[in-house]
């Protein structure tokens, strides 16, 4: 990867080494040209880091909300309005690319769930060079399957996949636009490792932290955006 720090192989010289003139194996850290790899890491890593803080307010700001939908008690959080504007849409693709790039591992799967984690885990995937694969409510999908039951926030369901869409060791990146209590999720992560894959993590774009849904999975999680922010 660029801006790693690099080994170079130095031919010995005749003078000794102090704490002043360390070995050429050694070199001084004090020295800024040694230092020049690892500024340029962080620097990268720090610009990144304000990038993601500017993407993720514009993002914040395209959000809606509908109390009681889809029924009485449950606010709904509408995630749509970023996808019917194109600036935004653009927004967060690169900010989930960036943050891939920054956190795992390249998957080799991406495993969107039905049906809003289909709105950008393709796109997503494509960006990535990694193949696309759908969970999908029960009874979608042709050929032999995998069936994993959950509950989620408003109701209980069944999630489905290929028995053949995930090949044993492919490392897998699962996405969907919110987690909520974590039924959905988990579900998806139980199929993926039914399947073999080997699970790098989960990515939302939105997070319902009072529920507390990510105690339920059990692999690395990341939120862009959560509902306890300022
Ligand atoms: O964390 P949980 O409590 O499981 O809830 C999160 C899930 O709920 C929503 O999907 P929904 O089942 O409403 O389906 P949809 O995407 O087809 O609207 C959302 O898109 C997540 O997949
Ligand atoms: N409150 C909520 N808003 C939108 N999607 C959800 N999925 C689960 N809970 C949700």
């Amino acid at each position: 990867m660029s801006g790693l720090p690099t080994e170079h192989s130095t031919a010995s010289t005749a003078s000794p080494a102090t704490a002043d003139h360390p070995p050429p194996q050694k070199p001084d850290p004090t020295l800024e040209s040694n230092n020049a790899p690892q500024r340029g890491l962080s620097a990268s890593r720090t610009a990144a880091a304000a990038e993601l803080s500017s993407l993720k307010i514009r993002l914040r700001g395209a959000l809606r909300q509908f109390p009681d939908f889809p029924s009485p008690g449950i606010l709904f959080e509408d995630i749509l309005p970023i996808f019917a504007n194109p600036a935004l849409h653009e927004d967060l693709l690169h900010a989930l690319e960036l943050h891939v790039s920054q956190a795992y591992e390249k998957p080799d799967v991406v495993v969107g769930l039905d049906a809003r984690g289909f709105l950008f885990g393709p796109s997503l995937a494509l960006r990535l060079d990694a193949a696309f694969v759908p969970v999908r409510k029960k009874g979608k999908l042709p050929g032999p399957c995998e069936t994993a039951g959950f509950k989620k926030e408003y109701g209980d369901d069944f999630f489905q996949m290929q028995a053949d869409a995930v090949k044993p060791g492919q490392k897998v990146l699962v996405v969907d636009d919110i987690i909520a209590t974590g039924g959905s999720a988990a579900a998806a992560g139980s199929l993926v490792k039914k399947l073999g894959g080997s699970l790098l993590g989960y990515m939302f774009i939105l997070e319902l932290d009072f529920l507390k849904g990510r105690d339920k999975l059990d692999a690395p999680v990341y939120t862009l955006l959560s509902t306890q922010e300022q």
